[in-house]
Order: C-alpha cells, then sequence, then structure tokens
C-alpha cells in the first residue's frame, strides 16, 4: 500500500511521524511524507530517507488583518497542491499527524480516492486535527480522551531507540539531571533553572545536561554563569536516547512527545507545562502522570520555592522508585506497529 505522513512544525508532530512511517515500512509499504516548506521536517525527515515532497505554504493561523484575508486562498492552494500529490504517488491513505501542513492535505483526501487517517499526540486535540478528525475513517489519540470522534487510545508512538533503554534506577550521588526544553526550547527553563539549582551543582549532588534550543546558547550559559564549565549545555540533542539513558530525573516541558518518551523509558520528572500551548493542553498532558502519582508537576507562575520543595522530594531514591512503578503500569509499548496496524486495517 501506499501511505503518506502529513505532519510538521515542531518534533512533536515530526517524531511520531517518523516512528510510524518505519513501522508501515518494516510491514512492506511505500512511505511519502507531505511537509511544508520551511519547516523542521525539511531537515529531520531528510535525514531518515523518507521520500518528503514540501508544499511552499505558511500557518493559516496568519497574523494580522492580511492573513486573516488570504488564509482561504492559501488553504485552496495548498489544497489544490496536495490533491497532486496523492493523485500523483497514488496514495491509499493520508495520515495526519497534525502541524499546519495537515490541514490543506487532510481536506484534498476528500476530493481523490485517499483516506483520511488522524492521530492526535495531545491530550486536547488541536485546531487541524479537530477538524479534520469528523471527516476521517479511523481517529487515533495519545491519550485516552474518552472516544470523543470515535477515537481509539493507542498511545504516542516513541522512537525505537527510546523504547529499547534498559535503566538502572539504583544511582544515589550524584544524580544525573537532564532539563530539556523541547523541540523549540523553554525561555523559563533557561533563565530560572540555573539560579534555583546551583546550590546542587556546587555541592556536586547532581550533574546537569541542559537543552536549551536554538540560538539560546549564549543566554543559558550566562545565566549559569561560573558553573557553565559543569553543565553539559546543547541546543538540540541528537541522540536522545542516550541521554534518557543517563537521565536519573528530569526537568521539562509537557509536549506530547516528551511525556510519551520519559513514561516508556521510566524517569521520574517534574514537568513545567508551557502555559500559552492552546487549551493548556501541556498541563492535560502532564496531569496525566501526576493523577497516576507517576510524575510531578511544576506551574511556572508558582514561586521558586514550591520547586525546590519538588526537586528535594524528586531526589529521594525511595521517591523515584515509587514514581518508576506508577510509570511502568500506564506505560505503552509497540505504539507505532499497533498504529500501522491500525492503519492498513483502515485501508482494506
Ligand atoms: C510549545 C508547544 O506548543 N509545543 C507543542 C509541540 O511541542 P514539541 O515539539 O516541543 O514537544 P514534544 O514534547 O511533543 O516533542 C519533542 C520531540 O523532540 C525531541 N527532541 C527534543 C529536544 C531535543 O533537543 N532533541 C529532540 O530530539 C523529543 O525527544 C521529542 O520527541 O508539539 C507537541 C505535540 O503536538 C505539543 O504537545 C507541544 O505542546
Amino acid at each position: 500500500m501506499n501511505f503518506a505522513i502529513m505532519a510538521g512544525g515542531t518534533g512533536g508532530h515530526i517524531f511520531p511521524g517518523i516512528a510510524v512511517a518505519k513501522a508501515l515500512q518494516k510491514k512492506g509499504h511505500s512511505l511519502f511524507w507531505l511537509g511544508a516548506k520551511g519547516g523542521m521536517e525539511e531537515r529531520i525527515v531528510k535525514q531518515h530517507g523518507i521520500a518528503l515532497t514540501l508544499l511552499p505554504i505558511k500557518p493559516l493561523r496568519g497574523k494580522g488583518i492580511i492573513g486573516m484575508l488570504t488564509m482561504p486562498f492559501r488553504l485552496l492552494k495548498g489544497i489544490y497542491q496536495a490533491k497532486k500529490f496523492f493523485v500523483k504517488h497514488n496514495i491509499d491513505a493520508a495520515i495526519s499527524m497534525g502541524g499546519y501542513v495537515a490541514a490543506p492535505g487532510g481536506f484534498a483526501t476528500k476530493l481523490c480516492r485517499t483516506k483520511l487517517i488522524v492521530h492526535e499526540q495531545n491530550s486536547v486535540f488541536g485546531m487541524t486535527n479537530r477538524s479534520l478528525a469528523k471527516k476521517a475513517e479511523l481517529v487515533m489519540t495519545g491519550f485516552d480522551l474518552n472516544g470523543q470522534y470515535s477515537s481509539r487510545w493507542v498511545g504516542n508512538p516513541v522512537r525505537d531507540s527510546i523504547e529499547k533503554i534498559i535503566k538502572n534506577y539504583e544511582r544515589v550521588k550524584p544524580i544525573n539531571v537532564l532539563i530539556l526544553g523541547g523541540s523549540l526550547g523553554a525561555q523559563t527553563l533557561n533563565t530560572r533553572m540555573p539560579s534555583m539549582l546551583a546550590n546542587w551543582v556546587k555541592s556536586g549532588d547532581i550533574k546537569i545536561k541542559h537543552q536549551c534550543g536554538r540560538d539560546k546558547f549564549r543566554m543559558t550559559e550566562t545565566a549559569y554563569g561560573e558553573m557553565a564549565q559543569d553543565i553539559d549545555l546543547q541546543e538540540f540533542i541528537q541522540n536522545m536516547a542516550a541521554v534518557y539513558q543517563w537521565a536519573d530525573v528530569c526537568v521539562c516541558r509537557a509536549g506530547a512527545l516528551t511525556v510519551a518518551e520519559v513514561s516508556t523509558v521510566g524517569i521520574p520528572t517534574i514537568f513545567v507545562p508551557y502555559p500559552h500551548a492552546v487549551d493548556d493542553h501541556q498541563t492535560h498532558n502532564a496531569m496525566s502522570l501526576v493523577n497516576k502519582k507517576a510524575a510531578l508537576i511544576w506551574q511556572e507562575n508558582e514561586s521558586d520555592e514550591s520547586f525546590l520543595n519538588k526537586f528535594e522530594s524528586i531526589l529521594d531514591l525511595g521517591k523515584r522508585n515509587e514514581m518508576q512503578l506508577a510509570l511502568a503500569k500506564i506505560k505503552k509499548t509497540h505504539v507505532a506497529d499497533a498504529i500501522a496496524f491500525y492503519c492498513e486495517e483502515a485501508v482494506k
């Protein structure tokens, strides 16, 4: 069968797309990717050797009056281009993993014989997937959304290299702390973590790897001051499996894929949700673990003292073991294979 993945914009859409693409290829299907010119997918998808077609489109949620007035025309143009792509490659089903390329792509499936499949990674449907879900043959979700839009809860697919990690949970000192801003970096983590964690770094109780986001290296290095030489600071981490293997504790945003990855690996985590995410979906993502005592949450508007208390508690080995047990109970495995199976079933 010929499948197309429609995903772009951020790692949170692209990496699950890659996991699903590989699972479908493993089953002998042909894979094509529809992305947007200038998006992160241009760089990442090529590295994985997947045939990539880029539409010359920009985000539909245009800024200002001109953006709003030209939106219908831009959408129509994108739909026309996406339809041409489906017909040219004889695509049986297009899988929307989210991102703005998925809107024209999703609507274009209704103009040809391509079936539409949706996978929503977050605990709240995003704008594009919300409108596509009503028109799709099959809707799958990363979190348990109680069958909204007749969806099936499958989980979020994590990369093979991450799923294979086996951890040793016993380390007491120094504790390896991974700070992750997500694929775009997180301002709060870059500015507030250095001073809040300073005492633990100076006493040698913790070691830090900190992913700060593109073009944020200098400002984060400055925030760490004289401690900077002891911090492994990186703008973007290519080998996430290696850093998850290293980490005893994580402090990170609650993007859907990061949540899935730390739960798959079993890393005790303090989530710091991005407060401006649409419909506050990062808080909902994090709460799915916090409610099961499998993680902690700290909101940006809480005090430093509240963070320090939570951090102190997560360093305790007993507490970490409790959280790891709770994570083991809820983790989903082989999600990409499950999604590939349901995609095949939808096309038959
Ligand atoms: C600010 C915002 O709205 N972010 C959204 C975006 O997040 P974003 O793409 O940042 O977040 P996710 O946590 O979902 O995914 C990040 C992915 O990038 C990878 N990674 C990250 C850093 C790095 O240095 N190297 C690397 O490979 C992670 O391993 C993960 O696979 O899409 C997600 C999925 O729809 C949403 O849940 C997030 O709310």
